[in-house]
């Protein structure tokens, strides 16, 4: 196989994830959407009341055309028509305001439900754990927020009532037919079950159809994404040619798909509608029969009446057949969305939780095992002290084990095994909130948030004043930070501090963990070179934000580690070496041949 058939399936996999774009309708489903409109349950019923007068009005404006035709017109009666039609289009003008009403109420309440249903989603995706967010792709959680609301949200505002008034204009014209003529009655019905069952089939292949063109275009957009993204290794691994083979390749079978659409389209489209003209002969043939019967009971009025009521059973049929894929497509974004809403956090605070008023900031690990999947522990029977304000650094290979042990402290994860105490209480026992507001966490990725200085430093502190926020820049010694942006504490940071260098990203994290004032700080230390000014205030600055607290610290920087009160040497998920720096070089372990490579690349 050759490198552009191994590409074209490796992205087919990937495309072939996913997620299903229709399910059946599920009553259960829709019970559950129906609940989000009781908060507006006024505006609900009146749109009832709408869809009821909306599917009587159409047929009752039918019936007047066929009456007047078949009373005034038939009679040469002048006065007649015109009351006739004055009637009709009073008639008329209140179909339009019912129909205005409708759309407004149906979307009146779409809107509600879907900005109730994110507000809820949002509020319950942020009650999830650490684990959830590592396990489930991005992508995935924007698609519940924007796709599958989006498909609810149709299926509230259209799907359901547009239905409904179908239907309902369906049985009304079915009892004016039965009242023109039973036997005319009959023939329109056995025709119907055709006509949806061509509708079906027509609706089944372009929705197999037009899945396959999704997929194909999901693989132009991913290979487009990549190559844009990639174009610097393309470039210099001179793979332009082959590249181009590629997208050339997913063009052509985009095309196909595309093709297969329109030839879909263009023979059900037909054919649907000479089902109509063979409908329309069969009751040209059979109508005009029974009007011509001498004794019939059945004027030519009636049968354009009733041609006009046929036309109003026969329409919404292909309506509601559009509707139903509609409404497969709601439910399958309504299931995932309410799976989602369902999935508990993995744990939560017990209701009694203590509630940490002024910590201490003393931390022990009582032989802790801990694993992110328990059958494979990351750590093994890890025990430590740390006493109020001192520093831990924790030193060790690259997948050791040091994130996971701030992940602990922390409390993103519960251990398996073994105990975790914060001033004695035991983390489980311990109300989250009241533990991260007297947490400050500084991570090696310097997250910030898209908008000003000023908002990512309050983000730690949301009461501070401008005047504390300078305080806290000086006190980290980089007050001129300010100077050298543009706007000062105005400056907008960008898409996760884009705008920023790393070392005045690093700062401005050092002042929202700082402005927190937390008891307890956890600091992975970033890895990325800087220049060696900038280096040094960064380490004056951590040790103010070091100072009189008790910090957990991933060290990447030696003068961190020399500094530090205690160093926790870890291997494999193991605690092998603690003690002071110096201790720990004396030891001519582990730390010391770490140590050595530490200097040699410093
Ligand atoms: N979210 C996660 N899900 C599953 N396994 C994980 C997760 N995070 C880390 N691990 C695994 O746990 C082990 C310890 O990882 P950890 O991140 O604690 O190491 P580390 O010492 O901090 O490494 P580094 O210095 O590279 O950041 C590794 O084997 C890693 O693959």
């Amino acid at each position: 196989m050759n490198q552009v058939q191994t590409l074209s399936r490796s992205l087919t996999k990937h495309v072939e994830r996913l997620e299903d774009r229709q399910r059946p309708l599920d009553f259960r489903l829709i019970g559950r959407i129906l609940t989000f409109t009781r908060p507006y349950a006024v505006q609900r019923n009146l749109l009832l009341v709408t869809v009821l007068l909306r599917s009587i009005q159409l047929p009752a404006l039918t019936w007047a055309v066929a009456a007047v035709i078949n009373g005034p017109i038939a009679r040469k009666d002048v006065n007649g028509v015109m009351w006739g039609a004055a009637g009709f289009a009073v008639l008329s003008l209140s179909t339009q305001f019912v129909m205005h009403y409708r759309q407004l109420l149906a979307l009146q309440l779409g809107e509600s439900v879907v900005c109730d249903l994110r507000q809820a989603l949002f509020a319950h995706l942020q009650s999830l754990r650490m684990r959830w967010f590592h396990q489930t792709r991005v992508g995935r959680v924007i698609s519940r927020m924007t796709s599958d609301i989006e498909d609810v949200r149709i299926g509230v505002q259209e799907v359901l009532f547009v239905t409904l008034v179908q239907v309902g204009q369906m049985l009304i014209a079915s009892c004016a037919m039965l009242w023109y003529d039973w036997m005319l009655f009959l023939m329109v019905l056995g025709l119907a079950p055709v006509l949806w069952l061509i509708n079906h089939h027509f609706h089944r292949r372009l929705s197999s159809d037009l899945r396959n063109l999704r997929e194909s275009f999901s693989r132009i957009t991913a290979t487009l994404a990549e190559s844009v993204v990639g174009i610097r290794v393309t470039q210099a691994f001179v793979r332009q040619d082959e590249n181009a083979r590629i997208f050339g390749d997913l063009a052509e079978d985009h095309s196909s798909y595309n093709t297969a659409v329109l030839r879909t389209q263009g023979l059900f489209l037909p054919l649907l509608d000479l089902n109509s003209q063979v409908f329309i002969v069969l009751l040209l043939i059979v109508g005009g029969y029974r009007v011509l019967q001498p004794d019939s009971p059945m004027a030519v009025g009636d049968l354009v009446g009733f041609f006009f009521m046929a036309n109003l059973f026969f329409s919404p049929i292909l309506i509601i057949g559009n509707q139903y894929n509609q409404a497969m497509t709601a439910m399958a974004g309504a299931e995932r969305l309410f799976s989602l809403l369902d999935t508990p956090p993995e744990w939560s605070d017990p209701k009694d939780a203590i509630v940490l008023e002024r910590m201490t900031g003393q931390v022990e690990f009582r032989h802790v095992t801990f694993g992110y999947d328990a059958a494979r522990p990351v750590l093994h029977d890890v025990s430590f002290s740390a006493a109020p304000g001192q520093t831990i650094a924790l030193v060790g290979h690259t997948g050791s084990g040091k994130s996971s042990i701030i992940n602990l402290v922390a409390k993103f994860y519960l251990p398996q095994q073994g105990e975790i105490l914060v001033d004695g209480h035991d983390l489980l026992k311990v109300n989250s909130d009241s533990l991260h507001h007297q947490m400050g966490i500084v991570l090696q990725q310097n997250f910030l948030f898209y908008g000003t200085v000023r908002d990512n430093i309050r983000f730690g502190k949301p009461s501070a004043t401008d005047a504390e926020i300078v305080e806290v820049l000086d006190r980290l010694g980089c007050g001129d930070l300010l100077n050298n942006l543009p706007d000062g504490l105005e400056t907008q940071v960008g898409e996760r501090g884009g705008t920023l260098s790393s070392g005045q990203r690093q700062l401005i994290c050092f002042a929202r963990a700082l402005i927190a004032n937390p008891r307890i700080l956890i600091l992975d230390e970033a890895t990325s070179s800087i220049d060696s000014a900038t280096e040094a205030r960064l380490q004056k600055a951590l040790n103010v934000l070091l100072t009189g607290r008790t910090s957990f610290v991933v060290a990447h920087r030696l003068s961190t580690i020399r500094h530090a009160d205690q160093v926790l040497v870890l291997d494999h998920g193991r605690i092998v070496e603690r003690g002071r720096h110096d201790e720990l070089l004396e030891l001519d372990g582990v730390y010391a041949r770490l140590h050595k490579r530490f200097v040699q690349q410093g």
